[in-house]
Formats: structure tokens, C-alpha cells, sequence
């Protein structure tokens, strides 16, 4: 039988116990704040924005939301950073990605301080995962590790196979994959766009990572029986009435025959990214204020 990861019933234990952090924090007399940046009209972006500040209310931490038009000069949104960084109610800091073309994405990663990164970008932060003692953990695969964990799918001694690699997913979670227990010690191949036969290594793997940004781009005569599928895609697209769809990288109706354990979108790896940035927020704010808590 083929489980259905249940993405919004992990997600909603770890806001249970991050609400038990801001507790414990508030004892302290903290109240951890996140700040949400947005320089975009993008419907997905405005959406997942306010996704997040309602989940920051859910758990008790506040949510303090910037917009900036998006046809502002650079210098406004690199500004918003630097005051972000010199306010103490602000624990983390979250510019929302994409930023517009004329805005040096790079710029805003350096700028924001690599204590309240809580997308986990900041090069700082992206090497100390890379060494293995990392402060911040990306949510996505943060998120990834966690949903594995939970349903007891083994990663040691595993073939796993990252299809992607991009610095926000691909990249930080083969990391992740590839590092020594508790949870790693898989043997991990990273395929994207230039990958000869992605069929040969998928046939091969006990567990897929989809992050490639294509609908429906893996399919279930790719997989292996018993394969854990994890789906990080996120592609709006038009049905054939017309109306807008989510669909993530796997095809899910033909994987799921072939599949041991799977995520489904919506549902499975979204709840998760964004329940792992209010798990970064609580830590930040311990961090800063040299507070002890029981991270989920
Ligand atoms: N600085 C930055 N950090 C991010 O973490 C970041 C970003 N920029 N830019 C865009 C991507 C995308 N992303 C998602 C998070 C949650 C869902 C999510 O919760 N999806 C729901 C469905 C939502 C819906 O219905 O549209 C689900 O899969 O069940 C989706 C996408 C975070 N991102």
C-alpha cells in the first residue's frame, strides 16, 4: 500500500510545539518577531506571504509585514534590510524570493545578518551547513528532513536522488542528505537539466527529491518499487477550463502505483517549508536572547 505523506499533519505537530517555544520565550518576556518583505505583484508571492503571517499568528509570533513597490530603486528594498537588521523586536528576516530584475538578489542575502536569516542564504549560513554545524537549515529541506523522519524512512544506507539544484532546495538538501547521522549517510546523486538518462538513476533510487520547477516531470515508470517520492513542486497551471491548478514535479496518479511513500501538492512539502520558518524564528529569538528552548 502506498502511504500519502501527510504534509499538513506534520506541519501542524511542529507548530504545536513551536507555540510551546514562544511560550517558553514569553516567560522570558520575549515575544519572537519575523519580518516579511515583499517587492513583487506576484500573486503566488502575495499569497505565500500572507500564508505565513497568518501561521506566525497562529503560534503567537509577530508578524511584521513590509511591501515595497516593486518599481522602487534597489536601494529602498537594501535600506528595509539594514534597518530590519538594527531592530531588536525583529528576529528573522524574510525577503520574500523573487525580487524584481533591477534588485541584485545576491545583495540582499549579504545584507541581511546572518543571525536572522531565517531562510538560511546568507553565505555564512550556507557554509556552516556545508560543514555540517548549521545554525539555520533552509526550510524546504529542513521540512524534507523532517516529513522523512516522521514517517521512519531510513536515509542510511540509501540511494537517494536529488532532481534539481538550486541553492534554495537542491543544493541544501543534498547536503543534508549526504551527512552523518542522526539523519543523512545517504548516497546521493544530484541530477538536473544536463543529466544524461535521469530515468537510469531514478530507476535506482529508494528516494526522490523532485525540485526541478516543471510540471509533472517525473513519472511513475521512471521510479522503483517502494520508492519514497517527495515533490517540492509548486507550478501554477492553467486546466482545461481555464482555471489555475497546482501541480508539483511528479505525476503524481502514476507515481503514486509505483511509489512506497509520497507527498502529495498541494498538502505534502508546502506546510512544511513554511512550519519550518516559524521554527527558525523561535530559534533565532532564543539565540538572540540567550534563552533556552525545546525545539520540535
Ligand atoms: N525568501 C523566500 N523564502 C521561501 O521560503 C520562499 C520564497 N522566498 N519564495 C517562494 C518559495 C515558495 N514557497 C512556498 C511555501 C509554501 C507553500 C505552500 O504552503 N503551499 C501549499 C499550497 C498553497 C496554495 O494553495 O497555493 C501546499 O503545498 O499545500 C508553497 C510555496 C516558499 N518560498
Amino acid at each position: 500500500m502506498t502511504e500519502i505523506i501527510d504534509g499538513e499533519a506534520v506541519a501542524s505537530e511542529i507548530r504545536d510545539g513551536v507555540a510551546e517555544c514562544v511560550d517558553t520565550l514569553d516567560e522570558a518576556g520575549v515575544q519572537p518577531g519575523l519580518a516579511t518583505v515583499l517587492m513583487s505583484d506576484d500573486d503566488a508571492s502575495k499569497t505565500y506571504v500572507s500564508m505565513k503571517q497568518q501561521d506566525c499568528e497562529e503560534v503567537g509570533i509577530a508578524a511584521h509585514d513590509i511591501e515595497i513597490d516593486p518599481d522602487a530603486p534597489a536601494a529602498e528594498l537594501y535600506d528595509t534590510v539594514d534597518e530590519l537588521n538594527a531592530e531588536d523586536a525583529i528576529n528573522g528576516i524574510l525577503v520574500q524570493m523573487p525580487v524584481p530584475d533591477h534588485v541584485d538578489d545576491r545583495e540582499v542575502l549579504r545584507r541581511t545578518r546572518p543571525a536572522k536569516d531565517v531562510d538560511g542564504f546568507h553565505p555564512e549560513n550556507v557554509g556552516r551547513l556545508v560543514a555540517g554545524d548549521a545554525r539555520f537549515k533552509p526550510c524546504t529541506p529542513h521540512g524534507i528532513q523532517k516529513l522523512l523522519e516522521a514517517y521512519d524512512i531510513e536515509t542510511e544506507g540509501a540511494d537517494a536522488v536529488v532532481v534539481g539544484r538550486s541553492d534554495i532546495v537542491g543544493k541544501p538538501m543534498a547536503n543534508l542528505l549526504i551527512q552523518k547521522a542522526p539523519f543523512g549517510n545517504a548516497t546521493t546523486t544530484v541530477c538536473h537539466s544536463r543529466t544524461q538518462d535521469l530515468a537510469a538513476k531514478l530507476g535506482d533510487a529508494d528516494i526522490v527529491v523532485a525540485a526541478v520547477g516543471v510540471p509533472e516531470f517525473i513519472d511513475g515508470s521512471m521510479l522503483k518499487e517502494g520508492a519514497t517520492v517527495i515533490d517540492v513542486g509548486v507550478n501554477h497551471v492553467e486546466t482545461d477550463e481555464g482555471d489555475s491548478e497546482l501541480v508539483g514535479d511528479v505525476d503524481f496518479e502514476s507515481a503514486r502505483e509505483v511509489a512506497g511513500a509520497i507527498t502529495p501538492v498541494p498538502g505534502g512539502v508546502g506546510p512544511m517549508t513554511r512550519a519550518m520558518l516559524l521554527y527558525n524564528t523561535v530559534k533565532a529569538a532564543s539565540q538572540q536572547h540567550d534563552i533556552e528552548i525545546e525545539l520540535p
